[in-house]
């Protein structure tokens, strides 16, 4: 496996090696010796899936308390990966990087615990996997605006398709410091 930095301190860029025969491939999607001595990790509790159709956009989504690290990658498809750094005190607050991720190379993105995660979808169709380092909290899921212009995330496909709650998210500088990762 190779690991890479991106341009956003923090979150990186891993492409696990492939093994690819005559019946087809195997990869490992993650090893923990391995990926935390990367800082990935380094344990995670829960593992999730979602499928998607070309424009849609799930995002920008955070956990506060109990925020998740999550390691994503793509089974099916083509995605633009988001993460971006809403951390106040952070020197990289709001900036954000973005991957895309697809079935065919393997790669996967790891985003640490205080940034906002998002992706939307390039391909017809795209499943989408993530392990997150703690348990989904409903009490604590919370979003931002896909289209905070104090963040100005470049997404690649008009009309986006968005649930009722990204629809509704408030923009970053709306959200009281005690509702934002320290
Ligand atoms: C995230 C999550 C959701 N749910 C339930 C809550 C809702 O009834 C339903 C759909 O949830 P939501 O609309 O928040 O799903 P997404 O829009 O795909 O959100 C996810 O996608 C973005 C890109 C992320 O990074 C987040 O991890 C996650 O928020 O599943 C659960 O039961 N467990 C969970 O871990």
């Amino acid at each position: 496996m190779k690991v890479e930095a991106t341009d956003l301190p923090g979150v990186l860029l891993i492409s696990p090696k492939v093994f690819a025969d005559e019946r087809g491939w195997f990869l490992e999607t993650w090893r923990a010796e391995r990926y935390s001595e990367h800082g990935i990790g380094p344990s995670f509790v829960q593992a999730n899936a979602s499928r998607s159709a070309r424009g849609v956009l799930r995002g920008l989504h955070y956990q506060w308390p109990e925020p998740q690290g999550k390691l994503v990658w793509v089974s099916e498809g083509r995605v633009l990966d988001v993460a971006v750094d809403i951390r106040p005190h952070s020197p990289h607050f709001r900036r954000w990087t973005a991957m895309e991720l697809d079935a065919e190379s393997h790669q996967q993105l790891w985003i640490p615990e205080g940034f906002a995660h998002g992706f939307q979808v390039l391909s017809e169709q795209a499943t989408f996997h993530y392990l997150c380092t703690r348990a989904y909290r409903g009490d604590c899921d919370a979003s931002i605006a896909w289209n905070d212009p104090d963040i100005a995330v470049d997404w690649p496909l008009q009309p986006v398709e968005l649930s009722a709650k990204d629809a509704a998210a408030p923009r970053l500088a709306d959200l009281a410091p005690e509702h934002l990762p320290q």
